[in-house]
């Protein structure tokens, strides 16, 4: 088992007003646009987005590929090209930084010895999954394996943080529980992950914070729950009687916490940011068999990336 860095130490990743612009001959693009993030070690974070929002050029910036146009990133409290450096982070990327021509295991042993200390390349391939295609050519393997020797190879410096830029991408279904079962693994040791995703799903099972981009910037950040009820409210529904239907509705409609009334043969569906009030409310007003449930990712991420454009 590795050692975990020690608690109270600068945390895994910190980002001051971060800005990226690129400039180029038809004028300049603000790919991220004052970002401020702290990231404790340990944790397992989300960058969830649509296409052009910015989590690429953050990630890019995290791992020192890139550097800002201003604010300022530490990892682990370095500069990142430095923490990259001493092996205290290292990424999955999307593409790229594979030789064809070897098998997974002369790929990792190359890799390798490109460090002065590693981890063990037998435990390497195995934690990534890969001891029965150690001997297949690296052009024989699937996106999906490819991918994995990827991460294989990220695992190499043992680094205390893991960035996967879009991990899954290409993987079926199953290939894809399959890696996220692996990064479970590596979460449990102590790692923190952060991931950029499309997959509401993905983000959805796997993480326990989603910090959403859209536009260059953060537009929520917190606990999946937590990002799902204050995008969407509360989802309650109820039963009433036929008797008092009309008079419970009639009331509901003025509570200031209801914004939305959908009456649906017996029951009825509100939603609501403070679900506690409206149920105290449909209780008094003869309701029962009474529901709360929070709204879907989907919604958040619709709610929350609307007019966030650059
Ligand atoms: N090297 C570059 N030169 C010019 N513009 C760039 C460059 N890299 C990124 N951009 C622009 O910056 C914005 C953010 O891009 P970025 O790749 O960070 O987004 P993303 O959220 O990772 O998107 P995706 O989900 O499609 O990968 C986009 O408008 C993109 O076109």
């Amino acid at each position: 088992m590795r050692t975990p860095p020690p608690a109270g130490g600068p945390p895994a990743v910190q980002l001051d007003q971060v800005v990226k612009e690129f400039r180029s001959a038809t004028g300049s693009v603000r790919a991220v646009d004052g970002i401020d993030l702290t990231i404790g070690s340990g944790e397992i974070v989300a960058f969830l987005g649509p296409n052009g929002a910015g989590k690429t050029t953050a990630l890019d910036m995290i791992l020192g590929l890139t550097t800002p146009t201003s604010g300022t990133i530490s990892v682990h409290g370095q500069a990142p090209r430095r923490a990259v450096a001493a092996g205290r982070v290292s990424a999955v990327l999307q593409t790229g930084g594979l030789l064809r021509d070897l098998t997974v295991a002369e790929t990792v042993t190359l890799i390798a010895s490109t460090y002065a200390e590693h981890a063990g390349i037998g435990a390497v391939i195995e934690r990534a999954g890969l001891t029965e295609l150690a001997g297949r050519k690296v052009s024989k393997c699937s996106g999906g394996e490819q991918q994995r020797l990827r991460f294989a190879l990220a695992l190499l410096p043992d680094p205390d943080l893991l960035i996967l830029d879009e991990p899954t991408a290409g993987m079926d279904v199953t290939a894809r529980r399959d890696f996220w079962e692996t990064m479970r693994a590596e979460a449990a040791s102590g790692r923190t992950i952060v991931f950029a995703t499309h997959y509401l799903e993905e983000a959805d099972s796997f993480a326990q914070r989603i910090v959403m981009v859209a536009g260059g910037r953060i537009v929520a950040d917190g606990a999946t729950e937590e990002i799902r009820t204050r995008a969407t409210g509360r989802r309650v529904s109820v039963t009433f009687a036929p008797g008092n239907r009309a008079e419970a509705l009639s009331r509901l409609e003025a509570l200031d916490t209801v914004h939305a009334i959908t009456p649906d043969g017996d029951r009825v569906h509100l939603r609501a940011l403070d679900s506690d009030a409206v149920a105290r409310a449909v209780l008094d007003l003869g309701g029962t068999d009474l529901l709360v449930t929070s709204g879907s990712l989907d919604d958040a991420f619709t709610t929350l990336t609307q007019g966030a454009t650059r």
